[in-house]
């Protein structure tokens, strides 16, 4: 077993290696961060997916976000021969988070109990097979359709309010797919990152509360909003118009930081993830009832004000007792 690289100061170096998307690598590997990385002994370098990675060899530590079986194929192998190396977060881990389903799956096992009014539920939701209506798979409008794949592609974020059973038609051919209960949330949604033991969260915009016309209902216990049946939209707590924050992102309070706390760590040892973030909601009529309804790997972290120093430290905390093989 070798120790860290040392340089002739004697401070350990450790060699991190970092597999993203162009994208990612853009806004995540910016000078800021490498120069503070560097500054604490750490040297970040790129590792080019598509090329073996036990050509790479060796690091401390691998960070990364790359979708496909090649990639995980490659981390496998690769730890079968440097098993001293930390991988964060392990594939297994992260897979459940593709699936709109296995994602929340986590969220219904966790127990906050510092504040034990405190509710913490996932929306109403159900994969749709062929030719089911909503009546017949107990979901009431109006709902949300989401792509039940979470796999990075821009595709995977296109959704649809849905307010009627004519709506419904429109979408119910996209398969696979995931139907959620709409849940009003007075236009806020609250992003709890997880780095580690840090946990921090932000306020954002989200969709207005519906509340649907009862006069146009066909009998299908749906209606129409703003005189619409369904309603496209993607990403929009990070669409443009964020820009300019609405006034109920200015005057939601935030949920609790003890609660904060609470989730994410729990959440992280649910999930056997380090690096993530999920979207909580404070459901609209409901004393002290909070709904998880996203949860991503790996997501923008460089939003966060002070993202280097938290990712430095992790980053410290982790390589601390790694060694290279
Ligand atoms: O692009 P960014 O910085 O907005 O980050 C995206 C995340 O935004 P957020 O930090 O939650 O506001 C985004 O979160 P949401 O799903 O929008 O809640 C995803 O994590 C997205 O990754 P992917 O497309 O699902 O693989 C993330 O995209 P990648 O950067 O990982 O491509
Ligand atoms: N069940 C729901 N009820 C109300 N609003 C929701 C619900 N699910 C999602 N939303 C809104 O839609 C946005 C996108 O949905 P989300 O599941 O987070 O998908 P993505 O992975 O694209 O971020 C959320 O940030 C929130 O604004
Ligand atoms: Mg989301
Ligand atoms: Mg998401």
């Amino acid at each position: 077993m070798t120790k860290p690289d040392e340089e002739q100061t004697h401070h350990p170096r450790y060699r991190v290696g970092y597999a993203f998307e162009p994208k990612k690598v853009n806004t995540f590997i910016i000078p800021s961060f490498i120069n503070l990385a560097n500054l604490n002994g750490i040297d970040l370098v790129q590792i080019e997916p598509t090329k073996p990675l036990l050509d790479q060899a060796p690091f401390h530590c691998i960070i990364h976000k790359i979708y496909g079986q090649d990639w995980k194929q490659q981390l496998t192998d690769f730890k079968s021969k440097y098993p001293n190396t930390v991988i964060v977060d392990p594939p297994e881990k992260i897979q459940p988070l593709h699936n709109r389903v296995t994602m929340l799956e986590s969220v219904t096992r966790i127990r906050i109990t510092q504040q034990p009014e405190i509710k913490i539920r996932i929306p109403n939701q159900k994969v749709i097979e062929k030719d089911e209506t909503l009546e017949e798979i107990g979901l009431k409008y109006p709902v949300i359709a989401k792509p039940l794949l979470a796999n990075g592609g821009a595709s995977s974020h296109e959704m649809w309010v849905v307010l009627n059973s004519k709506g419904f038609e429109r979408v119910k051919d996209q398969t696979p797919l995931l139907v959620q209960e709409y849940v009003n949330h007075n236009e806020v949604v609250f992003k709890i990152y997880v780095v580690g033991e840090h946990v921090e969260c932000v306020k954002r915009r989200s969709l207005a509360d519906i509340h649907v016309t009862a006069e146009e209902d066909g009998g299908d216990g749906g209606g129409e909003w703003n005189g619409v049946s369904i309603l496209p939209f993607s990403q929009i707590s990070n669409s443009a118009t964020v820009e300019h924050e609405s006034e109920k992102v200015d005057e939601a309070v935030m949920p609790a930081p003890e609660l904060v706390r609470e989730i994410g760590n729990e959440l992280r040892r649910e999930l056997g993830l380090r690096l993530f973030n999920f979207d909580v909601i404070r459901v609209s009529g409901e004393e002290n009832s909070y709904a998880v309804i996203d949860i991503n790997y790996f997501p923008g972290f460089a939003k966060l004000p002070h993202f280097e120093q938290i990712f430095t430290d992790f980053i410290l905390g982790i390589c601390k007792n790694a060694t290279i093989d």
